[in-house]
């Protein structure tokens, strides 16, 4: 997505205003924290509950108006002149140095932003074409979170800064909060300057599947549409109750850390680890334990963030603290991207993106909302000394909250746990123990004949089976597997031959039974030196055609016996047969419309010829229903993608096994 210009602008600019929003985010709550110290840790608490509150409140009370003003105006003037004003704002707050005008200056910081997020995302949408958006999207979320641990860096040390130019030059340093502040302010002018640069071109009408609709309306839509199905609905809460979780660490982190006698750059570091930790997970999580199932995983790594937590909350130590924290995000992000990979997989194309919008919506304003209520809950908790013999054990209301957090998260971990979990036949604690050992929880079926997975996608000409191949090792591939596409005929050095044989138009005359052998003689060579030793391997193999192809096209087609074809293939393959073969059904002529190319032997056969293949290709899926998958090809190429995706996944071995990664998945299909 980067090597577009005008997009790496763009993204450069969020990334930065993203920075400068945690950097003032962090001042913020630290500044509110010590500009309140002299009352008492309850009027600390409201005072930090106060300021992310009004980083929330316009975003759900304004939205709606702001998104309807910024269709009105120029994005990129709307990007640079808002980012100019929170600039600006944020730059007010240490030289007024008073708390009124810290709420106040917040409040309207946000109100700015939220011009600027509309304008964002509709300059984006036109600066990105439609397929690349998802990539786009993933790239936005690096940016707006990717920056959280950055900024915590640069807050530690800042602060630090602070106390010593403080001494130098007043106006820098009244508190330690305030470095961070100026920067955070110089970061947004930049940003601006940054943005400012942006080519925007023209603006296009995009319909609300666009991500153009306001808050309340993504979330409504959001609670309509998704969570329909149990795997759905588990994945959901737990995604959202992660979030939640982490909300409420950043809400009582400021608080806590002081009560273990450290500063800005205690709270910097707890902040922080909390980000990188869900960062590393966001990155690693689906392959953290290679023996477990992912759905398994996903509560696991749920249930690993709430211990980790309650020990937190226990232990009074700033280092543990901050170690705890990072498994705590470790554990958070890994379930993230655990969800989104499964998730994406099972919702509907209708539902997925208004799901997706709905997760990331919903995903800041719970962080908030629970970042807001946490610091009245530490307030309401109190602060208590426990009498244990001669020692005392000071519990505050802070360590409470991440008590209450880690309940919430073991609470949310069970409950999806169990709308998720489809593996019933083999107990949680036994895969646990299994992986633990380094052994396999179950025996492995393919064992017994192969260990991998053999794929086949038919279909009359032009029917799309090479995109789909395509697209489906694509995906298998980043999803970690060794994968194998081949194809027939001609994937070997014979097949090459046969294959020009069998295809030239010459040829003309040749017998039905003479075509039907070398097919079969392709397919032997094929099996034996390509297709065999992969699945023994364990790889999962692709093949675009393969019996079925003789069975339509010879059989049905050049009207052959059935039973006789099936028994030359039987023989010439071994009897392998595919674990699933998808067949993408096409009316005849709108394949060859799509190649607009010459055709070639078997193509340039007459209609009724390939009317009696098709027929051929559905009467060999009717006849095995559980062994094929068919879908109309004349839907979006997406749309099939996602309904093989679908049929697929629970093929799959889960987890992926060990080797595949080490083994290249290109391996040369044409052999000596
Ligand atoms: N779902 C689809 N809708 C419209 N066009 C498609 C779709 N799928 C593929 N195409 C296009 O149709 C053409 C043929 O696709 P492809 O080569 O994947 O078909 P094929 O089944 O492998 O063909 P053949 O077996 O004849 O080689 C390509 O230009 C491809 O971009
Ligand atoms: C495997 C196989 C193929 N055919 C026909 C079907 C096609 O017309 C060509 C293969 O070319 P393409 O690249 O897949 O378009 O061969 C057949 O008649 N019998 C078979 O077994």
């Amino acid at each position: 997505m980067l090597s577009s210009r005008p997009f790496r602008r763009l993204w450069t600019s969020l990334a930065l205003s993203s920075l400068g929003d945690w950097l003032s985010l962090l001042a913020l709550v630290s500044l509110a924290a010590i500009l309140t110290q002299d009352s008492g840790p309850t009027a600390q608490y409201f005072a930090i509950s106060g300021v992310i509150a009004l980083k929330l409140l316009p975003a759900v009370l304004l939205s709606p108006v702001a998104d309807a003003l910024t269709d009105r105006l120029d994005r990129r003037l709307t990007m640079a002149v808002a980012t100019v004003v929170r600039g600006l704002l944020y730059l007010s707050i240490p030289l007024v140095g008073r708390l009124d005008w810290l709420l106040i200056a917040n409040f309207l910081a946000e109100c700015v932003a939220l011009f600027w997020g509309p304008a964002k995302d509709s300059a984006a949408a036109d600066l990105v074409p439609q397929d690349k958006r998802r990539q786009a999207d993933r790239a936005g979320l690096l940016a707006a979170y990717g920056s959280a641990p950055v900024a915590a860096l640069l807050f530690a040390v800042l602060s630090a800064l602070s106390l010593t130019l403080g001494g130098l030059l007043p106006v820098l340093g009244a508190t330690a909060a305030d470095l961070a502040l100026y920067a955070g302010g110089v970061t947004f002018l930049v940003a601006a300057s940054v943005v400012w640069g942006v080519p925007v071109p023209e603006r296009t009408d995009h319909d609300e599947e666009d991500g153009q609709r306001s808050l309340p309306r993504v979330l409504w839509d959001g609670v309509r549409f998704s969570g329909t199905t149990p795997l759905a609905r588990g994945l959901l809460l737990g995604m959202l109750g992660a979030f939640a979780a982490a909300g409420m660490v950043v809400g009582v982190a400021r608080v806590l850390v002081a009560g273990l006698g450290a500063g800005n750059a205690g709270f910097a570091v707890v902040f922080g680890a909390l980000f990188a930790g869900a960062l590393v997970g966001l990155a690693t999580g689906h392959r953290l334990v290679r023996r477990i199932s992912r759905r398994r995983l996903f509560g696991l790594a749920l249930g690993t963030s709430g211990i980790a937590l309650l020990v937190a909350g226990l232990v009074p130590d700033l280092v543990l603290t901050a170690v705890l924290v990072a498994v705590a995000g470790l554990g958070a992000g890994a379930a993230w991207r655990i969800g989104l990979t499964l998730l994406g997989d099972e919702l509907e194309e209708d539902i997925r993106s208004r799901t997706f919008a709905f997760l990331y919506a919903a995903a800041g304003v719970k962080l908030l909302a629970a970042a807001v209520v946490a610091p009245l809950l530490a307030a309401l908790i109190g602060s208590h000394t426990l009498a244990v013999g001669t020692l005392a054990y000071d519990f505050r209301g802070a360590d409470g909250v991440l008590l209450i957090a880690a309940v919430v998260l073991l609470v949310v971990a069970f409950v999806a746990q169990r709308q998720v979990d489809d593996e019933r036949d083999v107990s949680l604690l036994a895969e646990v123990t299994a992986a633990l050992r380094g052994a396999p929880a179950r025996p492995d079926p393919a064992l017994t004949t192969h260990r991998g997975l053999f794929l086949v996608l038919e279909g009359g000409e032009g029917a799309g089976k090479s995109t789909q191949t395509r697209q489906l090792a694509i995906w298998l591939r980043e999803e970690g597997f060794d994968v194998l596409t081949t194809r027939e005929p001609g994937a070997t050095k014979v097949g090459m031959r046969l294959r020009a044989l069998l295809l030239d138009k010459e040829n003309t005359g040749m017998s039905p039974r003479a075509e039907a052998l070398l097919y079969a003689a392709d397919r032997a060579e094929h099996v034996d030196s390509v297709i065999r030793p992969a699945l023994e391997r364990g790889a999962i193999v692709i093949s675009d055609r393969y019996v079925d192809s003789t069975l339509a096209y010879q059989g049905a087609g050049r009207e052959l016996v059935g039973d006789e074809i099936k028994a030359l293939n039987g023989w010439a393959t071994g009897e392998l047969v595919p674990d699933l073969t998808i067949l993408l059904d096409l009316p005849v002529g709108q394949g060859m419309q799509r190649h607009g190319r010459p055709a070639d032997r078997l193509e340039a056969e007459p209609d009724e010829f390939h009317e009696r293949v098709r027929k051929g290709f559905s009467a060999l899926a009717e006849r095995e229903p559980e062994r094929y998958l068919v879908l109309d090809a004349q839907d979006a190429q997406a749309t099939i993608t996602r309904a093989i995706r679908r049929r697929v996944r629970p093929l799959l071995p889960d987890p992926v096994p060990g080797d595949a990664e080490e083994i290249t998945g290109m391996i040369p299909i044409i052999r000596d």
